[in-house]
């Protein structure tokens, strides 16, 4: 049995029940609610070290947005613990969505026990980890680079294109969109256009316009003065004024509703704003950083995105390529991630068999380079030895890829790749190791250009 106080969330009694029947015996507590409404005081009262949530509380409604609802509120109250997402089958979207708004990982409906069972043991494992270290674990994906000022890496030549449309574009002045899947590095993309420009000194201000809400718009953005509606108690300013000389970046720009893009595109054409309850326009000069996940021309065609705000924000387009495009990418920053996980956790030697990388190489990533990052953070945290192994990365069979695993010469790059790391780059320790002469393993080196 382990150590470990469980709370299912699922407002159907049978599911709940048998979720319960099942963890019992491995938990040491495993306690239930069906009524979510009952978290924030059940959070208060209880010490809880995992929390297994159901997406969806409404019956026949299967949007995701109540488990999305109440996985913020417990990250907002209690952001240490650990949230497991119970998905209906196939909702890969949502649980992407999930992962991105702080769960810890996710189970598909319906359930396979083992599986289940061990996602959450590594779940409290990982608790009690991060517990030791005395660090929050359940920082917001927004901040998650932040903590250790992650440079966008990559060598794979889409990568390197982007790399190049970074330094071209930064010193000029033009408005650029970031567009990609979630998790493809906008943000940092966005972070090093800003650090490479001319306004470096000045401020880059990111607001996510998927979380502001309608009535808090204009607020945020432009600012108010002191008893303009009831909350105002004191003036406050927006943060386009905030970004004044700087950098604004505008993230998840295609969650704007219409008329919230027309005042937008007013503040970019007139580069003024009228802070809430202010009488008199300030100006600004500010560089603007959209970014979307969202197609942008297809919602014009759609009447859901206007057009002539579209073309401002557009002047250069900056396309952040998946994961999966990218091969060459993944195990970089794989490493990049053990090693930066290794030192948090004090594992440093830890390192990848050619199987493990192998496999990290063939998923499909939908969660793009956030959910490589997350797996490989779980994976130090429950390694045992010192090389990470296929098994120590569990991966969804619905987003797995279906091909094949390895052909003859794909096990030989990986074999190869694995010797040259065990024996720090020496190649006669590595010829060694393979059973093959030196000639041979530099022939093989250049053949698979490693
Ligand atoms: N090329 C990269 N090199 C290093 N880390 C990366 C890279 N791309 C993404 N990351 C890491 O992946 C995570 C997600 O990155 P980021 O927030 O920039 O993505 P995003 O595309 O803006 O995501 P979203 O659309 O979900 O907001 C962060 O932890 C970031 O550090």
């Amino acid at each position: 049995m382990t150590s470990g106080n469980i709370l299912i969330v699922d407002d159907n009694r049978t599911v709940l029940r048998a979720l319960e029947l099942v963890l019992q015996p491995e938990f040491s507590k495993v306690s239930t609610l069906s009524n979510p409404n009952r978290l924030p005081f059940f959070l208060q009262t209880n010490s809880v070290d995992v929390i297994l949530l159901d997406m969806n509380f409404v019956a026949g409604v299967n949007t995701g947005n109540e488990g999305i609802f109440w996985l913020t509120e417990i990250k907002k109250m209690k952001p240490d613990i650990p949230v497991v997402m119970i998905t209906a089958f196939g909702d890969v979207d949502l649980a992407v969505k999930a992962l991105k708004m702080g769960a810890s990982d996710f189970v598909l409906k319906p359930w396979d026990n083992n599986r289940l069972i061990d996602t959450l043991k590594s779940a409290v494992r990982v608790r009690q980890s991060q517990e030791k270290l005395g660090k929050s674990a359940g920082k917001t994906e927004k901040s998650d680079h932040k903590e250790d000022n992650v440079e966008l890496l990559g060598q794979s030549s889409a990568m390197k294109y982007v790399f190049r449309l970074i330094e071209k574009v930064a010193p000029t002045k033009a408005n650029v969109l970031i567009t990609g899947e979630n998790g493809t590095g906008k943000e940092l993309v966005a972070q090093a256009i800003h650090r490479h420009s001319e306004r470096a000194n000045k401020p880059l201000v990111s607001v996510d316009m998927g979380a502001i809400s309608e009535t808090l718009f204009e607020s945020e953005l432009f600012g108010h003065v002191k008893g303009a509606f009831t909350d105002a108690r004191v003036d406050r300013e927006g943060k386009i004024i905030i970004a004044n000389g700087g950098t604004l970046f505008l993230d998840e720009i295609g969650n704007l509703s219409l008329p919230l893009q027309a005042k937008l595109l007013a503040v970019l054409e007139n580069r003024q704003v009228i802070p809430v309850g202010a009488n008199r326009p300030v100006s600004v000069d500010i560089r603007l950083i959209c970014a979307t996940n969202c197609n942008l021309e297809a919602m014009v065609e759609e009447g859901k995105f206007r057009e002539d705000l579209l073309f401002r924000m557009n002047t250069i387009r900056i396309e952040a390529p998946p994961l999966r495009e990218r091969e060459e990418d993944i195990v970089l920053l794989a490493k990049h991630f053990l090693e930066f996980y290794g030192e948090k956790y004090h594992k440093q030697h830890l390192t990848l068999s050619g199987m493990a990388r192998e496999k990290i190489r063939r998923y499909s990533w939908p969660g793009n380079v956030r959910e490589l990052r997350h797996a490989i953070e779980k994976a130090v945290i429950l390694a045992d030895g010192e090389v990470l192994q296929p098994e120590d990365f569990h991966f969804r069979p619905v987003i797995e890829q279906e091909e094949a695993p390895t052909t003859l010469e794909e096990m030989e790059r990986s074999m190869i790749e694995q010797a040259l790391e065990e024996s720090g780059g020496n190649m006669s320790s590595a010829a060694t190791r393979l059973g093959i002469t030196r000639q041979t393993l530099y022939n093989k080196v250049k053949k698979y250009g490693l």
